[in-house]
């Protein structure tokens, strides 16, 4: 083996591993030292072509068993990530560079809490009885065939998990194509699941870009799609989805609002708006990068988030004293440090922060951009960094309007100590996930997603059922049939 990382093969299909080295080979780099740490192959023809039939083949006598049955290899799946954290934290800071101290608490035991969850539900899901005078009418909630789950680079074991526990509650197949920056964490979901019982080609993994990507979206034995990614690709990946009328999820990306009121508590609205940028080093698609403080708090907030960054500990992300890690690649790196020029040129003020970190691997400064103003390219696209953009001002109604001035829609969030006020504003903000005083909580329990161009559908709680599962009703007469001749 020439890495320690490097997976027995590059795709697992059909409950097993498999080559082809016939595919591009994509390098796997540890961002944190710019290492190539193992190598994969990018989906053929053949291996697309093996993951949809065996998938296929599976899927009717998964969905014939009982939802019982189903849930109880899920659940035993999630026992055994949980036993297995430690490694899978392991790799999953190999893949992302994201430091032991976030991997270890939030991304294996969040997938995890995912199959738990949807291991429960499975054997609750019914139809319904409706009863019209003698004849009555039936419901069945039926699975929708074959998903496809495509995912981002930020969360990959989280996002196979996401994907794939409700989509096998529900009585589906899946095939998995991770991000080809991330591609290693999905194998070891993959590899538990049939570990834990799961009947070969129920759950299965291929590597490859979009060009592996676009032809499961497209392929006519595909019922679902359900994509992590950016608004561009999800864009694509939904034109192509319709063509075929495929059911969709899609969680795309978002450049969500943060409205800091001057009554907010300062340690907790400072603590709140580090948990919306730097987590994961602004690599979070529910970040709250619109910073609005409102003016009579903002030389405070400034004050002690500047003290607070100071006390961040940058470096090694397998030390677990470090809580902040490089960028996901050199590419992501680029494009933030981009936006940070782009910032300064447009007048906004450098408060801290800004610069790439003298040393090996991806590292960028965690950076606070103050008194940038609605129109600048940092308040209005994703930035996907540790960038935060903080804007100014007076009243609620003008923090609300200026919030809801974007294309995206996916979270918002509000620090303030007028109870009252915290829900009235939530409830104007156009957007699908939101936060009360907090920020970026993600429980299994509560629905994910977002409104305007952040997507369509929701991931987790029982509002996932609906997106990968459909019902069919069914008429029964219990009398004559009254034809008109
Ligand atoms: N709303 C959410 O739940 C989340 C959204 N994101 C968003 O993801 C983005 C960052 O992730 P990236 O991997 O850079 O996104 P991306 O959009 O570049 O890629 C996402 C995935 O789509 C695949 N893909 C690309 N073109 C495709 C095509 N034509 N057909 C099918 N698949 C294709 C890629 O290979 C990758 O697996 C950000 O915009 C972020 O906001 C990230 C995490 C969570």
């Amino acid at each position: 083996m020439p890495y320690p990382t490097q997976p027995t093969a590059s795709h697992f299909i059909n409950g097993a591993y498999v080559e082809d080295t016939a595919g591009v080979e994509i390098p796997v780099i540890y961002p944190a030292t710019g290492a190539q740490i193992a190598v994969v192959h990018e989906a053929t023809p053949a291996i697309i072509e093996h993951a949809i039939t065996s998938a296929k083949a599976a899927q009717k006598a998964w969905a014939a068993i009982s939802g019982t049955e189903r849930g109880r290899i899920l659940r035993r799946a999630a026992d055994m990530i949980r036993e297995r954290n430690y490694d899978l934290s392991v790799l999953e800071t190999y893949d992302t560079g994201k430091p032991m101290s976030e991997t270890l608490y939030v991304d294996a035991t969040s997938g995890a809490d995912a199959l738990e969850y949807f291991g429960g539900l499975a054997g609750s899901l019914t139809g319904e009885h409706i009863q019209l005078g003698e004849d009555w009418v039936y419901t069945r909630r039926e699975a929708l065939g074959l998903c496809v789950g495509i995912g981002a680079w930020n969360y990959p074991t989280q996002i196979a998990c996401w994907k794939g526990a409700p989509a096998l509650a529900c009585g589906n197949a899946m095939i998995f194509k991770p991000s080809e920056t991330t591609p290693l964490c999905a194998l070891k979901v993959a590899e538990i699941l049939h570990e834990a019982g799961l009947p070969a080609g129920l759950y299965n993994v291929i590597q490859g870009t979009g060009a592996v990507g676009a032809p499961l979206v497209t392929d006519p034995r595909v019922d679902k799609v359900s994509l992590t990614g950016s608004v561009p690709t999800g864009r694509k990946v939904y034109a192509a989805a319709a063509e075929g009328i495929k059911h969709v999820t899609m969680e795309l990306g978002g450049k969500s609002p943060l409205i800091i009121f001057d009554d907010a508590n300062l340690e907790d609205a400072v603590g709140g708006a580090i948990l919306a940028n730097f987590y994961s080093s602004g690599q979070v698609c529910s970040n709250g990068t619109r910073v609005f403080v409102q003016k009579g708090i903002k030389d405070a907030f400034l004050k002690r988030l500047q003290d607070r960054l100071n006390e961040a500990k940058i470096g090694n992300p397998m030390d677990e004293a470090t809580n902040f890690g490089p960028m996901v690649s050199e590419r992501q790196l680029s494009i933030v440090q981009s936006y940070i020029v782009r910032g300064e040129a447009e007048g906004a003020r450098l408060v801290c922060g800004g610069k790439r970190i003298e040393r090996d691997g991806y590292f960028l400064e965690p950076t606070v951009f103050a008194d940038v103003t609605d129109d600048m390219t940092i308040a209005r696209e994703e930035i996907f960094g540790p960038v935060m953009a903080v804007l100014d001002f007076d009243t609620e109604e003008e923090a609300i309007t200026r919030a809801n001035e974007t294309e995206f829609g996916l979270s918002a969030g509000v620090f303030t100590s007028d109870l009252t006020r915290g829900h009235r504003v939530i409830a104007q903000m156009e957007a699908g996930s939101c936060f009360i005083n907090s920020y970026n909580d993600a429980p299994v329990e509560a629905p994910f997603g977002g409104s305007k161009n952040s997507g369509v559908g929701r991931e987790n709680s029982k509002a996932a059922i609906e997106h990968y599962s459909q019902m069919k009703s069914v008429y029964v007469r219990m009398g004559a049939v009254d034809a008109p001749f």
